[in-house]
């Protein structure tokens, strides 16, 4: 963990330091992917079942599907109050998802030209979800949930299973959300296994979903073959927080992200000095009070950080350049923060929202870009699992008006046959 002061002499060179530095991102993790794609490219379910082996302990022995009768069984095993939860949050998230769902759009202009666009849906996707450390079934339903709304008709899932149980939780979210193709795969190989398709594993088209770092850097790799929702790796927190927040609130916010893998981030910016140093001395007992507290631990001490600003104003250009997966604004005026902020995958507005009722079932989804990618990409949404195709119609006025300059461009960049498709119409009097 660091500490920084904005009114230091060093402040800059150190806050760089801190926006630039990779968490398990970068040579090793890179070529260990590399290296998984290749193979599972080449062996197929040879590959999956000896890397399923070696990372999951367990030998898929040709049984990579989970049979429909196990995810039935899972869903009758679940606790009724956690089912309910689950789908009071699947209800949620489908409701805000279905506002979501972009419009097609059809104009005319002066010379009766039509043109627009229309929206349809990604046929297959394949779904990740962690499980690695914790199986995320909240991650099954941010992630089918969007994927039904917007009407993709193959849904494929994989998710570790160590040891080789499949999770009831994982099955029943699934199966909640309308899933039942499941592959008990995890990690790299069942990234690589969606983009190539295996004797066992479908290829899909688009691949969505959050992982650690092999998940996201497989599907950084295999971008273009198939397509991917955005690098979602491991969880990141920025809390921005003033005087009137709780320190042991904000000592368990911090851990909320850390939890999730040596890897992840929390980062406090503060501009009160007593606050700061409430919440560093709130920490012992927020780790006491957690089983998760080694992985926890290694996060914070890794890549934790405290930023003490003499401002508020100060904040915004600090957000912006850590472009963070989740900000909280625990501060007495959040919109007014809010205001002045670009790069966050998804924003928690005041001292009453804990980014953990985002993670499970206020309606927002959760599978949101890592390491500053929210400079450029958004959390998954329903438009991700659709695509917008443009259209052109011109009719005999709008030809004989566009069709002119449109050859002058062609003949200028030196494409005559571009220029020939207009005017052999023109001279036709089309
Ligand atoms: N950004 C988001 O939207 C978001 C959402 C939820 C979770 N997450 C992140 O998802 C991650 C879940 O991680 P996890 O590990 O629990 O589960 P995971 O399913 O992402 O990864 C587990 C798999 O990683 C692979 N793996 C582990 N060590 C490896 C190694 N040394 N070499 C090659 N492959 C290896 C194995 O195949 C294993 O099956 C966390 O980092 C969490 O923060 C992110
Ligand atoms: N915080 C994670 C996204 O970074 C999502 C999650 C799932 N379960 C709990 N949290
Ligand atoms: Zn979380």
């Amino acid at each position: 963990m660091q500490r920084l002061n904005s009114a230091s002499g060093d402040f800059a060179a150190r806050f760089r330091a801190l926006v630039e530095a990779g968490r398990g991102e970068g040579g090793d993790v890179s070529a260990a992917v590399r290296t998984i794609i290749e193979d599972v490219r080449q062996r197929g379910d040879a590959a999956i079942a000896e890397l399923t082996a070696r990372f999951d302990g367990f030998d898929p022995a040709g049984e990579l599907r989970i049979p429909t009768g196990r995810i039935d069984a899972a869903l009758k095993r679940v606790d009724k109050d956690l089912l309910a939860a689950m789908e009071l949050a699947a209800s949620r998230i489908r409701a805000f998802h279905e506002v979501q769902r972009p419009a097609d759009h059809q104009q005319v202009d002066e010379t009766g030209t039509r043109t627009g666009w229309r929206y349809s849906p990604i046929a297959a996707a394949g779904l990740y979800v962690p499980g690695g450390r914790a199986a995320l079934f909240s991650s099954v339903l941010m992630n089918a949930i969007p994927a039904k709304v917007a009407g993709v008709e193959q849904l494929v899932m994989v998710t570790p299973t160590p040891g080789g149980e499949p999770n009831d939780e994982v099955l029943a979210a699934a199966k909640l959300a309308g899933v039942d193709t499941i592959y008990r795969i995890g990690g790299a190989q069942a990234v690589a296994a969606l983009a190539f398709g295996t004797e066992s594993v479908p290829a899909v088209d688009f691949i969505a979903g959050p992982g650690n770092a092999f998940v996201a850097e497989a599907k950084r790799q295999l971008y273009g073959r198939i397509g991917i929702d955005m690098v979602a790796g491991p969880s990141e927190i920025l809390i921005v927080a003033d005087s009137g927040a709780d320190p042991a609130v904000l000592a368990a916010d911090l851990l909320s992200q850390a939890e999730h893998d040596p890897t992840s981030q929390s980062i406090l910016i503060t501009d009160s000095p007593s606050l700061a140093q409430a919440v560093l001395a709130a920490l012992p007992a927020a780790f006491d009070a957690i089983s998760t507290a080694e992985t926890a631990r290694a996060s914070w001490d890794a890549n934790g950080a405290v930023i003490e600003i003499a401002d508020l104003s100060e904040a915004p250009a600090l957000i912006d350049a850590l472009a963070p997966e989740h900000l909280l604004l625990a501060v007495r005026d959040p919109d007014a923060v809010f205001a002045r902020v670009r790069h966050a995958g998804s924003v928690f507005l005041g001292y009453d929202t804990p980014e953990a009722i985002g993670d499970y079932l206020a309606g927002p989804n959760h599978v949101l870009p890592t390491g500053r990618r929210a400079r450029f990409s958004s959390g998954l949404g329903t438009a991700n699992f659709m695509k917008r195709t443009t259209f052109l119609g011109c009719g005999p006025e709008g030809f004989q008006a566009l069709g002119p300059p449109a050859a002058r461009l062609a003949e200028a960049e030196g494409l005559p046959a571009h220029a020939l498709s207009i005017t052999r119409r023109l001279d036709r009097g089309a």
